[in-house]
């Protein structure tokens, strides 16, 4: 079978591979796909005991896996893919699933199950293509199958076996090895796909391929007239697991009798009700029938630019085509339009203190609002409106009376200074230090360069960086808002029991050290800052201090780093050139002796880079650094020994990754 030729079936399509395992990435990525990684969410934690064989259970957990990503991003990622992968790698033996090991005793429990024996590998993989309707519901199809390879172990002494653990290989693989890397030398023999040890079988994936496209290409495509024949005779809900195990073995793969086996391929109709927002695909052939929106907020409504319903809209030329824009169309150019007018409300109203006083005293009105802040009359009550119609501020009138203001809960939540998760130091930073940045965006992109120089007058550049003590507090605050708020997600986006010592590198205030130790009871954390940052620390002392957590002062670029198991970069590595990366992450590997862990945390932009728009943005102020994907962060941690074991894309502000020196 010629391989390529299937791959390339997909080109064009958005294809999601919903698994954090960069082994899938890398065999998927070296057969010619392109696609997106999106892990999955999907907790492996299914009842073992309610799946008759193994692979079955193996099967049921790679579709909960893709399905998951599946349904998830249309909301999260504001689109609808096209394909998603999701597989699920165990070991058997003795009747016992294995899967990733939780700590090394659970490891030798494993390895030394498998000493001397024939076990099996079972990866069951799951392939979910989406249709969106037009009324914007999607429709799932499932395809499932799984792969058996039998490998031999040859006897393993107590040396042996323990070296292997130590050297942090067996964690974050099913039985608690990898045949691909050190575990190749426990392993006598293997009968069938290696590829499918390591947890992709790649042939069997494009022989499915291969029936799919070239024996149910019709039927896919017309996808309204399958689904709708098919919706009379599928059960609308998911099938239940026993519906799921429809899937077949590899060793022999029937051509299907008719164009779609049904065997193979199981339809679920499960409507998902409309994603709030879409973004328009630019591939997309029928972009003209999706909606366009507000891909930033959930809180809109209060927000949009109100068009009245009955508006006639104008006709623009589309590919030579006249259409009518979509009323969405205007309100998200509006939107990028007035996004700047919107930025500098929120910044003046937090400079102005007015959530910190509209929290103290609710149901002032506008005039009382204005002595209070100093400021004029007029220009209070423009800037109030403009907070009510941001979703910031609510009012309220009463019969005859001046409206009074109060707190929305966004400003409650984020906008107070005094909130646990404010943004009021944040909002400052953005306000004297990146809005001078942006208003020179246009000699930054002819230039290439940072516009510091311009930006800032010789005065105001000390008072804004880092070299006044002022400035140094100011990014400090910022900074701190941003680990408070993140702190909690990625303290506790990976299982973390087996370092007893880490070390935050560039930790500023503590804050999100303190989150881990919160998190990890047994772990304590020595916070790694500039002499000068450490000196400011008393000024974010937490209500509840930990004497697990730890200052000490030094140059992560030059000075010798203090000793730990975990070492954390957070925020760091986007905003430093690329030789001063390579700097830093040879002085950790050095540091580092076989297992311990790299706690990476920053955006991760999409592998299209085709967002997430913070991230983008953010490389517009032409820092020395730069945004990567988390598989560009995982290449360039791998250069320096370190393989990418986890990868967290979250809800919150940044996403993290979990790798181990190898
Ligand atoms: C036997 C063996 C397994 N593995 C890895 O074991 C993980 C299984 O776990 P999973 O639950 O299937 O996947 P995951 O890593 O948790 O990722 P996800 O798909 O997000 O659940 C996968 O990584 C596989 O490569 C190897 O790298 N080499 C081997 O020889």
């Amino acid at each position: 079978m010629v391989l390529n030729p299937v791959i390339s079936k997909l080109a064009g399509k958005l294809v999601v591979l919903a698994s954090a395992s960069p082994r899938r990435l890398e065999i998927l990525r070296s057969a010619g796909l392109r696609f997106e990684v999106v892990p999955s969410w999907f907790k492996e934690t299914l009842d073992k005991g309610l799946f008759k064989a193994p692979y079955e259970y193996a099967v049921e957990t790679a579709k909960q896996k893709a399905l998951e990503v599946a349904r998830r991003m249309p909301f999260k990622h504001l689109k609808t893919p096209d394909i998603v992968i999701g597989a699920d790698t165990i070991v058997t033996v003795d009747g016992m699933i294995l899967e990733k090991p939780v700590d090394k005793h659970d490891a030798y429990r494993m390895l030394s199950s498998l000493s001397g024996k024939e076990h099996s590998v079972f990866t069951g993989v799951a392939i979910v293509l989406c249709h969106e309707k037009e009324n914007e519901e999607v429709d799932y199809q499932l395809i499932d199958f799984y792969e058996e390879t039998k490998v031999k172990f040859a006897d393993l002494s107590e040396d042996m076996l323990w070296e292997y653990i130590n050297s942090g290989e067996p964690m974050d693989k099913a039985g608690g090895y990898g045949i691909q890397a050190l575990g190749g030398m426990l392993v006598e023999y293997v009968h069938g796909d290696f590829l499918n040890v390591v947890g992709f079988p790649l042939n069997h994936f494009c022989k499915q391929l291969d029936l799919i496209y070239n024996f149910c290409t019709s039927s896919l495509k017309s996808t309204s007239s399958r689904s709708d024949s098919l919706a009379t005779s599928v059960p609308t809900q998911p099938p239940s697991s026993s519906q799921a195990l429809l899937s077949h073995n590899s060793s022999s793969i029937p051509r299907p009798s008719s164009p779609c086996d049904s065997q193979r391929l199981h339809t679920q109709i499960t409507p998902t009700a409309s994603p709030a927002h879409k973004v328009k695909r630019e591939d997309s052939e029928s972009e003209s029938s999706q909606t366009l929106v507000n891909s930033t907020s959930k809180h809109t409504d209060n927000r949009k630019v109100k068009l009245h319903d009955n508006a006639t809209l104008p006709l623009v030329t589309r590919r030579g085509q006249v259409v009518e824009p979509t009323r969405g169309d205007l309100e998200r150019i509006c939107e990028l339009m007035d996004g700047f007018k919107a930025s500098k409300a929120l910044f003046t109203a937090s400079k102005l203190c007015l959530f910190d006083l509209l929290h103290s005293r609710p149901g002032l009105d506008a005039a009382q609002v204005a002595q209070e802040i100093k400021a004029s009359a007029k220009g209070t009550e423009c800037l109030l409106e403009a907070c009510v119609s941001l979703g910031l501020l609510k009012s309220t009138e009463k019969a005859c009376q001046k409206p009074v203001y109060e707190n929305a809960d966004l400003a409650t939540d984020f906008l107070r200074s005094d909130a646990s998760f404010s943004l009021h130091g944040y909002l400052q930073h953005c306000n004297e230090t990146m809005w001078p940045l942006f208003s020179h965006l246009e000699s930054a992109v002819q230039e290439g360069t940072s516009q510091r120089e311009k930006a800032f007058s010789k005065h105001m550049l000390q008072a804004t960086s880092t070299s006044s003590r002022e400035g140094k507090l100011r990014f400090m605050k910022a900074m701190h808002n941003i680990a408070k708020i993140t702190g909690k997600t990625i303290a506790t986006a990976f299982d973390l029991s087996t370092y007893k010592s880490a070390c935050d590198l560039g930790g500023c205030t503590g804050a999100l050290a303190y989150e881990f130790t919160e998190a990890h009871p047994g772990l304590s954390v020595t916070v790694f800052d500039l002499p000068a940052v450490v000196e400011l620390n008393e000024f974010f002392r937490p209500q509840h201090p930990d004497n697990r957590v730890s200052f000490v002062a030094g140059d992560f670029l030059k000075d010798e780093l203090p000793k730990a198991d975990l070492y954390i970069l957070a925020r760091i590595l986007h905003d430093l050139p690329d030789e001063k990366v390579h700097i830093l992450l040879s002085k950790i590997a050095d540091a580092c002796t076989a297992g311990c862990g790299l706690l990476l945390s920053e955006i991760f932009l999409d592998e299209d880079r085709r967002g997430p728009s913070r991230g983008l943005l953010q490389a517009l102020s032409m820092s020395e650094g730069k945004q990567r994907s988390a598989t560009e962060y995982s290449l360039l941690l791998k250069s320096h020994g370190f393989i990418t074991a986890h990868i967290r894309h979250t809800d919150n502000l940044l996403d993290a990754m979990l790798c181990i020196k190898a």
